[in-house]
């Protein structure tokens, strides 16, 4: 054994501290020698990654990569951190995760890159196999984890249903009932108790409450009286969070943990059994419905998607499976349930920073409604329920939610899997198998694509001669762009507008001081702290006073 007090020497005849360190272990001079050469290679290496650093504008570690940004990154704002690196990166850079993990990636934020991946070589960019294989116990072949016939299938389905009258209907009117005789009557009582309440979680209750009428048709009265906990929306929101998870552990890991059930495998299973007792029993409940009526009894009483996918055939003749159908509610409930609401949320709380926008809001929604004053005596009581033909009239209020969008975009980062070898318009050079994760939320705040005010919040820039003037979806990608253009996009906007015209015609809503508003990090951009929020009553004429009695009549009875 060699004597602690052993020690190597420099050629200028002096120990340094490593040497001495390694001594005091007890090692053999040969073995310091080697051990020196060693620290000195990793000294060597993370100086070059340091130099990297000043090349790429990030530092790549041996190892690790650039594990160590982005975990400083979680600790801040991550989407704020991506956006910086874009633009410093003009537009693409390549994510460097440690070997170990599922992180490595292309990042996008060029317009020209997104046209190519989401519509011209669309069939070169499908869902693939890491999502879905990741995705797979939530959300089983439905629509957003599935790719080529399986997705076209349903995409043809749905499609057809969303532009049907009875579905356009069933959308209005599942939506006046809930914001009449739940939302409403909520904030109300909000207003006279003068108590802060979450508007975040509120309208989360409403916009859950909302797509499962429209996908079971089944309503399970989150937004009731009290603001219950329904156990399988608290199931459904822990089985999206417990997948979210997976996304950010390597694969091996939580496929052990699920083989063993342990941890948030565990979590996922227990939530996943609630979803699925709840939707088979809906399934089979409407299956049976259905069987006991006439044909054209059915399609006439119901125009939800469940019973859209139930009646249909492929060619040979073959309905869906029980399973399959599970797979589509789950998929529509998990697109509707939270994306509008957060949208909304954001808006409410730009509109705080803004107040000459709520005034702009306000005068566009005034203007309508004095509009009908010709016809009041005809349409009788019912002059304040926003119609839809008043709704699509609404042009301001459309631009300032889009604004809301592309600054906030309810899905702030998409992802995409290379098929065969690529390379992106921007000269980006992309390997079969890479995954390429494209940023809404850098989009909307980059001067290359929005100009020098890119970071302000101004509608105006939606309008020409006071008409709403969309933008090209590869810009503005907050609908997604391409064949897998959001589904809902239609009705997202109709519910929006009809819900922030019919609070901010009755209510003036104010953010508490001091609130922290931050984004949460998961798939959907949530607030963090929720939006708490007080509500004060706007002076009414007569005639929304009259409606208003007559909404408390109907809620007493
Ligand atoms: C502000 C509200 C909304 C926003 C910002 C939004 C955004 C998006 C985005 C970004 C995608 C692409 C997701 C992906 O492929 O990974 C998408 C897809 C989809 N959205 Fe929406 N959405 C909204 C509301 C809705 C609503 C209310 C529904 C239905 C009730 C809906 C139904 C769908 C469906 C079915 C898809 C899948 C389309 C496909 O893959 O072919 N969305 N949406």
């Amino acid at each position: 054994m060699n004597s602690g007090n052993q020690t190597t020497t420099f050629s200028n005849g002096r120990s340094s501290p490593t040497t001495n360190l390694m001594s005091s272990l007890g090692l053999l001079p040969s073995e310091i020698q080697f051990l020196e050469l060693l620290v000195a290679l990793s000294i060597f290496v993370t100086l070059r990654a340091l130099r990297q650093t000043k090349r790429q504008g990030l530092a790549v570690w041996p190892v690790v990569g650039m594990l160590p940004s982005l975990l400083l990154a979680l600790r801040n704002d991550m989407y704020e951190w991506i956006t910086g690196v874009l633009d410093g990166m003009g537009g693409t850079f390549t994510f460097r995760g440690p070997w170990f993990t599922n992180l490595q990636c292309i990042v996008t934020a060029d317009p020209r890159n997104l046209e190519h991946l989401l519509k011209t070589k669309f069939s070169n960019f499908p869902k693939g196999d890491y999502f879905r294989s990741t995705v797979r116990d939530l959300l089983g072949d439905g629509i957003f984890g599935a790719d080529d016939e399986v997705w076209h299938r349903q995409r043809k389905i749905a499609s057809l249903e969303f532009h049907s009258a009875g579905f356009r209907s069933l959308t209005v009117q599942s939506l006046y009932e809930l914001v009449h005789s739940r939302l409403l009557p909520v904030l109300e009582s909000a207003c006279n108790n003068r108590k802060p309440i979450d508007l975040q979680d509120v309208l989360l209750r409403l916009t859950f409450d909302n797509v499962c009428i429209i996908a079971f048709g089944n309503d399970p009265g989150c937004l009731r009286p009290g603001l219950p906990e329904i156990p399988f929306a608290r199931a459904f929101e822990d089985a999206t969070e417990a997948t979210i998870i997976r996304f950010m552990t390597p694969t091996a890991i939580w496929k052990a943990m699920r083989f063993f059930d342990l941890g948030n495998e565990r979590r996922l299973r227990r939530s996943l059994k609630h979803v699925d007792d709840f939707a088979y029993e809906v399934i089979r409940t409407r299956k049976k419905e259905l069987s006991l009526e006439s044909g054209d009894e059915k399609k006439a009483a119901r125009s939800d998607l469940l019973t859209a996918f139930t009646s249909h055939k492929d060619d040979h003749g073959t309905a869906f499976s029980d399973k399959l159908l599970r797979d589509v509610c789950v998929n529509f409930i998990l697109a509707g349930r939270d994306t509008s609401s957060v949208a909304l949320a954001w808006f409410f709380w730009l509109l705080n920073q803004y107040p000459e926008v709520e005034k702009r809001i306000l005068e566009e929604v005034r203007r309508i409604v004095e509009d009908r004053e010709y016809n009041r005596e005809e349409e009788g009581e019912e002059s304040l329920v926003f119609k839809r033909e008043e709704v699509k009239r609404m042009e301001y209020l459309q631009a300032a939610l889009t604004e809301a969008l592309r600054l906030y975009p309810s899905v702030p980062v998409d992802h995409k899997e290379v098929i065969e070898d690529e390379v992106f318009p921007d000269g980006t050079v992309l390997k079969k198998g890479t995954k390429v994760v494209y940023a809404i939320y850098s989009m909307g705040r980059m001067e290359s694509i929005w100009g020098k005010d890119c970071r302000d919040y101004k509608p105006e820039r939606w309008l020409k001669d006071g008409r709403f003037m969309s933008e090209s979806a590869y810009k503005f990608t907050a609908f997604n762009g391409g064949p897998r253009l959001c589904l809902g996009k239609d009705f997202a906007y109709y519910q929006m507008k009809f819900v922030a015209a019919s609070i901010l015609y009755r209510y003036h809503v104010k953010v508490v001081e001091s609130h922290p508003v931050v984004p949460k990090l998961a798939l959907t951009m949530y607030m963090r702290y929720g939006l708490k929020v007080t509500l004060s009553r706007r002076k009414q004429d007569q005639a929304s006073q009259i409606v208003n009695k007559r909404v408390r009549a109907e809620l007493v009875n």
